[in-house]
């Protein structure tokens, strides 16, 4: 049984594995990007940590695995340049021996709603380009929010080395010490972290057993909630009150014009209750750069009113209180990290101010100073980090104290933070559930210590002998 027992859907394919792997890959086809990650077991006894590496990464041009569904021939060539590409860096005797998993994410999840059989044309047809690559295809599938929250958790801690330190003896008797993982993706968001508490929603509960300690993990996957989606629900509340067609948008630099079809806005099953049939079918979006009002737009899409738990989140999701440490990663890295924000001695406070000092700036300036940056990215940073803010503080519920425990991670020791990751580990078995027995000492100490007990033994006989004997001859001697 894999040591991830509860996510039973992970299981890919019935194939068995390769019986000499030595080297992994992952596709993240994500709502924006397609990923490809070439991961490297370590050859054994050389790597004292056992930890398999990311060796590559390349991501595929394009705007993420949906663009299948309208360019088959176009779509599949960008994806052949990151597979070429796993085909150069993968020994060719070892790759036929080389696993490839491919897992789409809340893009495909959102196109399952809207199409299930186009989201089925998508899979069959990425499937297709990859079986044409000399490697051991293992399938493709849309994995559950659940699931991405889940491998984003086993990935970070994995990486960070948390699990095999809680799994020696004096590990086993202290709190469990990892790190909670937050998840920013362009469709969808997720939120995972040990809780001490009872988990009052049962969709909302992971246990797992890791090299023989056990977890008991919250996990929650926000659909439409990722950064993407969340721009275009911010938008789509302010169509009502489009005049001429323009609308003013708090969330982007001043200066900054968008134009956007309302048609394509209203496609996503994000925007389902805000459309509107009066819309006019082109918008102009005309930045005003306010923080403030921004943040008074974000947070309209959090719904605080509802909740039937002891606590909740927002949507009327159970949540329970936040707990240890935190490493947020995918676009709350990209996100930070532009902003120059990711370090841990930054406080909140001053998060705000450094979002709201990046809003004010005229977009002139800014086209500016970054011009390498996609315009797309450069123009989308006052909004994302001003709903970065939002979802973590209004969201899920972090303050001025807990503010220190987020770590924003890009990569940890070579690879990148996300789910792709623990996804492999879990299908290649690479996590035990239990720690292999490995005797206290080793045949050299236990040699050394027969030999040292055995000289002890005959030492403390030849005393006791020694000296029952010399009671009697004194006894001769006084007689
Ligand atoms: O899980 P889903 O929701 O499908 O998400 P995804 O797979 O699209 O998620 P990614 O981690 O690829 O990207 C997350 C978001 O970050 C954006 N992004 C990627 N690189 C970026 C960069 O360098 N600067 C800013 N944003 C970036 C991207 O457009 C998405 O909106």
């Amino acid at each position: 049984m894999g040591a991830v027992a509860l996510i039973t859907t992970a299981v890919v394919q019935n194939k068995p594995l390769p019986k000499n792997m030595k080297y992994g890959i992952v596709l993240d086809a994500g709502s924006s990007h397609t990923s490809v990650y070439i991961y490297e077991w370590p050859a054994e006894k050389e790597n004292d940590t056992g930890v398999v590496q990311q060796i590559d990464a390349c991501k595929v041009d394009g705007n993420g695995i949906s663009s299948y569904a309208h360019d088959p021939p176009v779509a599949g060539l960008s994806l052949q340049k990151c597979m070429d590409k796993a085909r150069e860096v993968i020994p060719e005797q070892q790759q036929r021996e080389t696993p490839v998993y491919l897992g789409a994410t809340a893009g495909m999840r959102l196109l399952r709603l809207n199409n299930a059989t186009l989201a089925d044309e998508v899979l069959s047809s990425v499937g297709s380009t990859l079986r044409s690559y000399p490697f051991e295809f293992q399938g493709a599938r849309i994995i559950t929010g659940q699931e991405e929250g889940a491998y984003g958790w086993i990935t970070i801690n994995y990486l960070l080395g948390n699990f095999l330190e809680n799994s020696g003896w004096l590990g086993r008797l202290k709190q469990s010490a990892t790190f909670g993982a937050l998840d920013l993706g362009g469709a969808s968001t997720q939120i995972t972290f040990v809780s001490k508490k009872e988990i009052e929603s049962q969709e909302n509960s992971l246990h797992f057993r890791l090299y023989g300690k056990s977890y008991d993990v919250y996990t929650h996957s926000y659909l439409c909630y990722g950064k993407d989606q969340a721009l275009r629900r911010q938008i789509a509340y302010t169509i009502p009150d489009a005049n001429n067609s323009t609308i003013l948008d708090p969330c982007f630099n001043s200066g900054y014009r968008r134009n956007t079809s309302t048609k394509d806005l209203y496609s996503s099953p994000c925007i389902a209750q805000q459309r509107i049939s009066t819309a006019p079918s082109n918008i102009e979006i005309k930045g005003t750069g306010n923080y403030q009002l921004c943040k008074q737009k974000v947070e309209m899409i959090f719904n605080k009113t509802q909740c039937t738990y002891s606590q909740c989140s927002f949507n009327g999701i159970f949540q329970p209180n936040l707990e240890g440490e935190f490493g947020a990663f995918s676009a709350y890295y990209f996100v930070m990290d532009f902003l120059k924000l990711t370090n841990e001695k930054i406080s909140l406070e001053r998060v705000k101010e450094a979002v709201k000092t990046h809003c004010s700036r005229p977009w002139e300036e800014v086209l500016k100073e970054f011009p390498k940056i996609k315009e797309k990215y450069l123009s989308e940073y006052c909004f994302s980090g001003t709903y970065i803010l939002s979802l973590l503080e209004n969201g899920f519920g972090f303050n001025s104290e807990n503010w220190k425990d987020i770590s924003f991670l890009g990569k940890i020791k070579g690879s990148d933070a996300g789910w792709t990751l623990g996804y492999m580990l879990n299908l290649t078995n690479m996590i035990p559930a239990e720690l292999p027995y490995s005797p206290p000492l080793s045949h050299g100490s236990y040699i050394g210590l027969m030999v040292f007990f055995s000289i002890l033994l005959v030492f403390i006989i030849l005393t006791c002998w020694l000296s029952l004997r010399k009671p009697k001859c004194l006894q001769k001697g006084i007689i």
